[in-house]
């Protein structure tokens, strides 16, 4: 991964960043990189997930998710950081599988009955993901899956793999019906965890090239240094956060390949909950280029002037022409491809936001592929805990998603939480039709 910063500097943007505070900024990235090296050396919780393509066992994934290889269909039911590694590796990769990956990552009844009454169930695959092996949304889901494979006649127990915590309840599960199972590594949380079997299962059963993400991964980890002038994860953290602290309080990420939309979902989490903490952190919202330029880019370029927007980019993709028609004003589409016009409205975006003066970044990948994907996870996660060191925050923590899934275990009658009786306080102030 490459990132170009030009266009967020103070010479172009408002709110921009001088070349000569980013100097400044590197001593404080030398030496949060230093305290990120030390808790990568003790394998410190968070930093541990930094390791991970060295520590991650490919043969181990492969040989755990065997039984299931010849899956048509991959249900990956988790959520959060247990379902976002996973979706992102396999839609960014999907035109390369011909296994269909879904995850099931939602409670919503419709939505989770539609996927079960349309899968080939004699013939899916399931990853049931949890480190904690208690989240709620999960455990439910599963149970409802299991029902789908027995009312279907399906043996759930031998299409069925389980990466969860070294204990818990669905550890025990998994010992119960002695599935196949995998740990989640000890110091990841879980949106750091897309390069351990977290995410590495589905991208198995799916066919990928898991060695390719490991090492696109290992070779961002090789450009970690002590400036961010040299360092391209970093120079995007340390941006990223010098923009916020000068009023871009929103970081819209905007991949132009509609293959990495989930990769947006996936950077929404790492960015909200790591750095989300002591009233600060910026907002990251999600959309796609170019399908938003016509419907948020009005805002980005003309609104406050309080967002970031960071665009990624792919040099190299499938490519298809746009046949010639004899209607004249259409004549110049006839001369291009599909891909050639995407270019285009890129460049053209980035210009007219820099035009604007309005702060932009660009994430440069080759291509959409395995090692260009671990690359960019990497770089990000990187870019992540670099943020968190600037800020001064607890990176791998997430306090407040807790409490909300305290509430909901007390109302449903799963213990006794002081959370759930805040639901019954709420003030209100209706207004009836
Ligand atoms: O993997 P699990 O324990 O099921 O957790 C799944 C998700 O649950 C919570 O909402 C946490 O805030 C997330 O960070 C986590 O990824």
């Amino acid at each position: 991964m490459d990132v170009d910063i030009g266009n967020a500097l103070a010479s172009v943007a408002s709110p921009g960043v001088s070349r000569e505070s980013l100097e400044r900024l590197d001593e404080q990235v030398a030496d949060a990189h230093e305290r990120i090296e030390a808790g990568m050396a003790d394998g410190e919780h968070g930093y541990e997930a930094l390791n991970l393509p060295d520590r991650t066992d490919p043969d181990e994934i492969r040989r755990t998710v065997e039984p299931v290889a010849d899956a048509e269909a991959l249900v990956t039911v988790g959520i959060g950081g247990s379902a976002l590694g996973a979706a992102t590796i396999t839609e960014a990769l999907a035109a390369e599988s011909d296994t269909e990956a879904i995850s099931l990552d939602n409670v919503d009844p419709a939505w989770v009955s539609n996927h079960l009454e349309r899968l080939p169930l004699e013939n899916t695959a399931v990853n049931v993901v949890s480190r904690s092996g208690t989240t709620a949304e999960t455990l439910a889901n599963f149970l409802v899956v299991r029902e789908a494979f027995e009312d279907a006649g399906v043996d759930w127990t031998e299409r069925t793999i389980v990466t969860t915590g070294e204990s818990g309840p669905l550890r025990d599960l998994s010992e119960r019906h002695d599935l196949p199972s995998l740990s989640v590594p000890d110091g990841v949380p879980g949106r750091f965890s897309a390069l351990s079997a977290v995410g590495m299962v589905a991208a198995a059963v799916c066919g990928h090239d898991l060695e390719a993400l490991l090492s696109g991964a290992a070779a961002e980890a090789e450009t970690l240094s002590g400036s961010l002038f040299d360092c391209p994860a970093y120079a995007y953290g340390a941006t990223s956060y010098a923009l916020d602290a000068r009023g871009a309080r929103m970081n819209a990420m905007v991949p132009y390949a509609e293959s990495l939309e989930t990769y947006s979902e996936w950077f929404a989490q790492l960015w909200a909950e790591s750095l989300g903490k002591d009233d600060l952190g910026q907002t990251p919202l999600r959309a796609l280029g170019a399908t938003d330029q016509h419907s948020q880019l009005q805002l980005y370029r003309a609104g406050p002037r309080d967002k970031l927007v960071t665009f990624v980019t792919s040099e190299e993709g499938t490519d298809r022409s746009i046949p010639e028609t004899d209607v004249e004003d259409l004549a110049y589409l006839g001369d291009a491809t599909l891909g050639e016009l995407l270019d285009a409205e890129f460049e053209a975006t980035e210009a007219s936001l820099a035009a604007a003066g309005r702060p932009n970044v660009r994430l440069e990948l080759e291509r959409v592929d395995e090692y260009e994907l671990g690359g960019l996870l990497y770089g990000m996660e990187a870019a992540c805990v670099l943020a968190g060191e600037l800020y001064g925050v607890n990176t791998f923590e997430q306090p407040a998603v807790e409490w909300a899934k305290k509430a909901t275990r007390g109302l449903l009658g799963g213990g006794e939480f002081e959370e759930a009786d805040a639901v019954a306080e709420k003030s209100e102030l209706r207004v009836e039709r």
